[in-house]
């Protein structure tokens, strides 16, 4: 019978553990480096994160440290999971305790902040060309995979043998992992969603209804789609887990911190608060900057990405980019052919 991979996974947040519980379920020996002490022996010991996974079980095969070398060592597959704006840092702790034959992972949703490189961009930089990547991405939140609901996820890279192990390692009875190539499209769609929740949760928390929701989750793929286009990822990429999926799961689930922080921002609550409240990685207002960096340098409009980033940085409020987008000229829907 073959020997199942070992999995070291990088990030003990609530996605990190959530995928780390799942990998272990599966029957692989797992480890999971964080860098918070008392998370890792809570996890390691009493199997469960209380800082951001409290009250669920963890598997009792689930392994925890902070000692990143340990976490590396025999490693078959690396999956990082940590905010964006940790992933150089920590690619590049990793790259010289990497076994040679370990491919990475990462299931992080962003750029990187201030060079707005994709993250494949940075691993590939950081780690040399030869080593097998993957994107890990699609509509899942933390909270119902470690709980063992029902899934489906995407992972995506131009090694169709590593993008397979990944797959297979995370594919399950309660969790379907599709696979596919192309790793552009698919962190643009997970990226951009997280900047257009904003704009559906402060539509909601300004309470203009359930057409306006709607129409800014159309209107909002319609952005992902165009930038896409640009950047030249796959449109089917974007119509499918990683993109429309993704949208319509963060735009509407109240789980998602990136909706929150827009529904507390069209309530009238000030940025700071808001983030200080949710107390975990709300990766929009990072990546809303790096999303219209993108589109500048291409040339592509998102008025309501650009509004986004426009509320997030005070410039305006949610009412006033509300009348932005009301007022922008009449057109047709599509481009004509
Ligand atoms: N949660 C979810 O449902 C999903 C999240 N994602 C993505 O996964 C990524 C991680 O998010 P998530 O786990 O939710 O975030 P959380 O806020 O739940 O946890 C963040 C984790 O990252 C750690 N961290 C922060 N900075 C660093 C650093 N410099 N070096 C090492 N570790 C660091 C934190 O450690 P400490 O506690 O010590 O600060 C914490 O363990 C994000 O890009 C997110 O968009 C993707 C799909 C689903
Ligand atoms: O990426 C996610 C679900 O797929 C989690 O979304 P939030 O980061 O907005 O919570």
């Amino acid at each position: 019978m073959a020997v199942a991979p070992s999995v070291s996974v990088l990030g003990a947040g609530s996605w990190g553990t959530a995928l780390a519980a799942l990998i272990a379920r599966h029957g692989h020996p797992t480890v999971l480096w964080g860098r918070d002490a008392a998370v890792a022996e809570a996890i390691d010991q009493r199997h469960e994160n209380p800082r951001y996974l409290p009250g669920i079980a963890l598997p009792a095969g689930l392994r925890a440290t902070t000692d990143l070398a340990a976490a590396m060592r025999g490693a078959d597959l690396v999956l990082v999971v940590v905010p964006s704006h940790a992933f150089t840092e920590t690619l590049r702790a990793l790259a010289p305790l990497r076994p040679a034959h370990a491919g990475v992972a990462w299931a992080a949703k962003g750029f990187e902040p201030g060079s707005g490189r994709f993250l494949h961009e940075v691993a590939a930089e950081v780690l040399g060309a030869d080593v097998p990547l993957a994107v890990v991405t699609g509509p899942s939140f933390a909270k119902e995979v470690a709980l063992g609901l029902p899934t489906a996820l995407t992972v995506q890279g131009e090694d169709a043998a590593f993008v397979q192990q990944v797959a297979d390692v995370l594919h399950g009875p309660e969790f379907r992992a599709y696979t596919g190539s192309d790793m552009r499209g698919a962190e643009l769609g997970g990226a951009m969603k997280n900047v257009l929740a904003v704009a559906t949760g402060a539509a909601d928390g300004m309470g203009l209804g359930l057409n306006a929701r709607t129409g800014l989750i159309t209107r909002g793929l319609n952005e992902m789609l165009r930038l896409n286009a640009a950047i030249g990822g796959r449109a089917e990429t974007l119509m499918g887990l990683a993109g429309l999926g993704d949208l319509v799961l963060t735009c509407t689930g109240d789980l998602s911190r990136n909706r929150r922080l827009g529904l507390a921002l069209g309530r009238g609550q000030s940025l700071d608060d808001a983030v200080r409240e949710i107390g975990q990685v709300v990766e929009s207002v990072q990546t809303a900057n790096e999303v219209m960096r993108l589109a500048e340098r291409h040339g592509v409009e998102l008025p309501i990405s650009e509004n986004v980033r426009a509320v997030l940085h005070g410039d305006i409020t949610p009412t006033e980019a509300l009348q932005r987008l009301l007022s922008r000229e009449q057109k047709a829907e599509y481009p004509a052919a």
